[in-house]
């Protein structure tokens, strides 16, 4: 890429990496926006994706990449064929940052959503989305989430999902938390008691040996676990030790365990640090924890809080619904320190997303959904009396004058012949089973024909389990 650096003007489009999207002008300024890949061969063959991740570390306030940063964030980028995108001005004054530093960044690659019952949804992981405070409330994140969901829909995703940092941003483009953790904190000073003993048995391991494993157990649990999202490559080192893209070393500290069943075949591994024991609590913060099935997250919390010299274990991604807390015989050592949402689901073709996921009742709905970006409005009809989930739609919805106002949070109308009303995010808030309709409902957000429509919607998205998952992106 051979785009101006420095330049005080520069009277036309600079040259971006890969496909260039779209020109636009905001604030004064005229940009260009640009898609692309990461090649092998590093930072040396891959210049433009080096400038990018420059962009996103200083969009989240992180330290100047250094060279085995740069190459580590390429390498898992080209492992898992992310798409970046980025916004170029087209001229910066004197001093600024390069015009071949984009101002805004976003990535999105391919991954998986456990939708129940085993079921593996394919779905489009975004991250890393920044824009440039210089730059910001000039519609570039609006601008490069549509390029991005549309470029989603056509090639076919049922949903797209993310990791948000602040609640009030991705409702408006169609997102809804979906999955919530708890951070919990056990009180060790006595030796964990349980009300049934613990299975198989558990091994001090070798990180480098357990970097090997964790892919190959995580993906048992990404099977088992409704709600799970899949993970990419850059997270075994980040959480055996190996390496942390911050602050950009090992962490030596991280020590690992794995889990045996009878037969002596791993089936789960906890890797925690000891937090520095000048001060008391003694406290063991657990980085990750992952059992094939939950009886071997139990036996890996009775590990952990048996440790010699630990007062308290910390844990920031337990689940809402913690089978930990019941097997206590005292659940008082058990605290709930906080409560916070983790994967946000948007639902980009109904008919894909809604037949994906079981149901238990058998059964008919008519759902009216508002969708400001397009892709889910218009009134479905979700199908079980066969016994499989059949979703079809049956027509456009009537327009509103928020829709013709072109609000992107419009207000929901009831419509002939639907059942319930909502908006998209609305649904994916709905789509894993982590919140109640009729808690929805009480906080305005559904609409529904009457009492029994809303007990229906309930019925049909209730699962036996809340959705659970241990994947950050
Ligand atoms: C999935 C992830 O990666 S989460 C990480 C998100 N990134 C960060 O938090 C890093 C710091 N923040 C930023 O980089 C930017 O401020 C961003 C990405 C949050 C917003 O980028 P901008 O280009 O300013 O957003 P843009 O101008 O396109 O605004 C789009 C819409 O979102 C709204 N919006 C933007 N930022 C916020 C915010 N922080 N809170 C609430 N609404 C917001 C705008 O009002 C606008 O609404 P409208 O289209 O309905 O009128």
């Amino acid at each position: 890429m051979d785009a101006q650096q420095n330049a005080p003007t520069a009277p036309e489009a600079p040259a971006v990496p890969g496909r260039m999207t779209e020109a636009y002008s905001a604030g004064g300024h005229d940009y260009t926006f640009a898609e692309f890949g990461v090649g092998p061969g590093g930072t040396a063959r891959n210049p433009a994706a080096a400038e990018w991740v420059r962009a996103i570390r200083q969009g989240f306030h992180q330290a100047e990449p250094c060279e085995e940063t740069l190459e580590r964030t390429l390498s898992w980028m080209h492992a898992e064929r992310v798409r970046l995108r980025g916004a170029y001005p087209h001229a910066v004054p004197e001093a600024a940052l390069p015009t071949d530093r984009p101002v805004a960044s976003f990535a999105s690659w391919e991954g998986s959503v456990n939708v129940g019952r085993g079921r593996l949804l394919r779905a489009r992981l975004i991250s890393e989305v920044t824009v440039r405070p210089t730059h910001s409330r000039r519609g570039l994140l609006r601008r490069l989430m549509t390029a991005d969901l549309d470029r989603a829909r056509r090639d076919g995703y049922p949903v797209a999902l993310l990791t948000a940092t602040e609640a009030t941003i991705y409702g408006r483009f169609g997102f809804g938390a979906a999955t919530f953790l708890r951070e919990v904190q056990v009180d060790a000073t006595t030796r964990l008691q349980l009300k049934a003993p613990t299975v198989g048995t558990v091994e001090m391991a070798d990180g480098d040996a357990v970097r090997r494993l964790a892919p190959v157990l995580f993906q048992r649990f990404h099977e088992r676990s409704h709600g799970s999202v899949s993970r990419v490559a850059y997270h075994w080192p980040e959480y055996t030790g190996e390496y942390q893209l911050t602050p950009q070393k090992p962490d030596p500290e991280i020590r690992c365990a794995v889990h045996y069943d009878d037969a002596m075949q791993p089936d789960g591994y906890v890797t925690y640090r000891f937090e520095p024991n000048t001060s008391y609590p003694l406290t063991l913060t657990v980085v990750d924890l992952v059992g094939a099935t939950p009886d071997v997250s139990l036996a890996l919390w009775e590990f952990v809080t048996s440790l010699d010299l630990v007062d308290r274990v910390r844990f920031r991604r337990a689940p809402v619904e913690d089978p930990l807390a019941w097997a206590m015989v005292d659940r008082a050592k058990y605290r709930v320190t906080a409560e916070f949402d983790e994967v946000w689901v948007r639902v980009l073709d109904p008919v894909a997303a809604l037949e994906a996921r079981p149901y238990t009742p058998r059964g008919r709905i008519v759902l009216s959904l508002v969708d400001s970006m397009g892709y889910a409005d218009g009134i479905w009809e979700l199908d079980t009396t066969s016994g499989r989930p059949v979703v079809e739609r049956l027509g456009d919805r009537p327009r509103t004058a928020d829709d013709d106002a072109g609000r992107s949070v419009p207000a929901v109308e009831l419509p002939e012949g639907a059942d319930v009303a909502m908006r998209v995010d609305v649904l994916g808030s709905l789509y894993l089973g982590a919140v109640k309709a009729s808690t929805l409902e009480q906080a305005g957000l559904i609409v529904a024909r009457d009492e029994d429509a809303l007990r229906d919607l309930q019925d049909f998205m209730e699962t036996p389990t809340a959705p659970y998952g241990v994947t950050h992106f």
